[in-house]
Formats: structure tokens, C-alpha cells, sequence
């Protein structure tokens, strides 16, 4: 399986990075995962619009138009053979002796890398707990600094959850890697897309689908307690779709089973991935 390093294709063992990359060191650069259906690219443009907008936000100029970059990754996917599975991408500010400030000049490094996946990711119901959201105020960039993320995911998994879900004092924000929503009389809850989350790509996808579905969306905030007493919840990544949490801090959510709206909306999400797959 080959790599996409800046614009070359290599063995994992040619594909070198600096000691002093400032992705390595400071977490500097921004990221992106797509997931690859049937070989194809799913919502390939949204993805890389917010890895523009990601780059943007942290001041790095992209060394290579989004149309270069395009026919970089699908170069490697298809060198790759990629049935089903999803590419990684990540760009950092590049390398310079180690300051804190920004290099006058520095090259950034893009690395890309496929994987083919064994099996589909599990969507059977999933346990989450909550987790003080303490993350900094700009969790709308994709960026490589995910020490936040990664404590609280781990911490799950250590205590047998498959997810931790951050609040912000009461208020519920995401998932360490998904956006979470909540169902109550029908009605689709999800916090608003600003500085404290993701806009997460399946996120946009699932508010879309629910209103053809004549569910009414509300992007509003709710609590810690409003979750509890939901009717249904569930969380959404590019790699877990829409998957359906039955329980959170050892309470049950509704019956304790995967809702019939959650299962509706994953219905008609597989139904845009059959059709993007054209
Ligand atoms: C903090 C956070 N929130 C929400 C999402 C969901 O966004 P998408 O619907 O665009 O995927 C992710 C995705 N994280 C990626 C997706 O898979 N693995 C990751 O690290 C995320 O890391």
C-alpha cells in the first residue's frame, strides 16, 4: 500500500517525516478522513472545503490548488485498490527549527494514506458517559491537536464505554469524534454548528435527510438531563454513520433499543451513499 507525501507516492518506509515537522511537535496542521464506498470518494467536495476553511482559520497556505490535491488522492486510492474503507489526510505548517512563532518561510506537509476495511465499522448500540468538556474555544477547526479528544476517548474505553459525550456546565456539545443528537416527540436536537464543535460532514448529512423525512430539526443546544430523557439518541462520524446510544452514564435512553427514528435516518443515509456510489 502506497503513501501520498506532498505530491509523491511512496513505500510507508520511504515516506519520511522531519523531527522537526511542526505537525510532530506543536500538533500544527489540520486533518480530514473521508470514507470510500464502492471505490468512490463520499462527500469528497464538503470534506475538502472544510480542510480549506480548517487551514484558513490556522493560517496556513495550502501549497497546491483543492483540484491538484483531488487528483492526488484519487491517484493513491486507486493505486491502493480501495473498496471500502476511508483516507486519512493531513496537512501540517511544515518544517523549521522549533519556535513557537510561525516560520517566515516553511513548506507544508501533506501526508495522505488509505485503509481497506476488514469489516464494516459496528454500528450495534452503543454506552457513552459524559465528560467535562475542556477542550480549548475553537473546536470547529480539524486540527491536529487532539490531546482533548484522545484523553477523553481513552477514558472511556478504559471504563468499557464506546464514546464519551463533552458538556460545557450543562450543556451537551459532542462526541471526543462524533456529533451526538437527541430525538424527543419526534422532534431531531442537535447543538448548533459554532466555535464548540465540529460541523461535523455526516452531521450536515443527517439534518438534510431528517428534513426529507418531514422530521422537524432543531439545531438548539439541550442539557445533560434533556439526553437522559430522551426518547432516542445517537452519534454520527464519517466512520460510524449514524449509530444509536442506548445508554449513557449506566442510564437507559428510551426502551434501551435502537429508536425507530434513528433507524430511519440511518435507512435513508444508506440510500445517499447507494447513490453517490454512481
Ligand atoms: C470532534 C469531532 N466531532 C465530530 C466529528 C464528526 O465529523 P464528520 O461527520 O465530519 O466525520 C468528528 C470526526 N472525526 C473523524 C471522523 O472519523 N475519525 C475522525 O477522527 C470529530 O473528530
Amino acid at each position: 500500500k502506497l503513501i501520498l507525501l506532498n505530491s509523491e507516492l511512496l513505500s510507508r518506509e520511504q515516506a519520511l517525516i522531519d523531527i522537526e515537522d511542526r505537525g510532530y511537535q506543536f500538533g500544527d496542521g489540520v486533518y480530514e478522513v473521508v470514507r470510500i464506498y464502492n471505490s468512490h470518494f463520499f462527500e469528497l467536495e464538503a470534506h475538502l472545503e472544510r480542510l480549506e476553511r480548517s487551514a484558513h482559520e490556522i493560517k496556513i497556505k495550502l501549497p497546491f490548488t483543492i483540484s491538484e490535491l483531488k487528483q492526488r488522492i484519487e491517484k493513491l486510492k486507486k493505486s491502493n485498490n480501495v473498496h471500502s474503507g476511508h483516507l486519512y489526510l493531513q496537512i501540517t505548517r511544515g518544517v523549521s527549527p522549533r519556535n513557537h512563532a510561525f516560520p517566515e518561510k516553511a513548506e507544508p506537509v501533506l501526508v495522505a494514506y488509505t485503509k481497506e476495511y476488514s469489516k464494516e465499522p459496528s454500528r450495534i448500540p452503543g454506552r457513552a458517559m459524559f465528560t467535562d468538556d475542556i477542550r480549548w474555544l475553537r473546536c470547529d477547526i480539524k486540527s491536529l491537536n487532539l490531546l482533548g479528544n484522545v484523553m477523553a476517548k481513552d477514558d472511556a474505553t478504559v471504563k468499557g464505554y464506546d464514546e464519551a459525550i463533552f458538556h460545557r456546565g450543562e450543556i451537551v456539545t459532542e462526541g471526543s469524534s462524533t456529533n451526538v443528537f437527541i430525538i424527543k416527540n419526534r422532534i431531531l436536537y442537535t447543538h448548533p454548528a459554532n466555535h464548540l464543535i465540529l460541523d461535523g460532514i455526516t452531521r450536515r448529512k443527517i439534518l438534510s435527510v431528517a428534513a426529507s423525512l418531514d422530521i422537524q430539526v432543531k439545531e438548539e443546544s439541550f442539557t445533560k438531563q434533556q439526553l437522559l430523557e430522551a426518547d432516542e439518541v445517537f452519534i454520527s462520524s464519517t466512520t460510524q454513520e449514524v449509530r444509536p446510544i442506548i445508554e449513557v452514564d449506566g442510564q437507559p435512553i428510551g426502551n434501551g433499543k435502537e429508536g425507530d427514528v434513528t433507524a430511519s435516518l440511518q435507512a435513508e443515509f444508506e440510500i445517499h451513499i447507494s447513490r453517490s456510489e454512481k
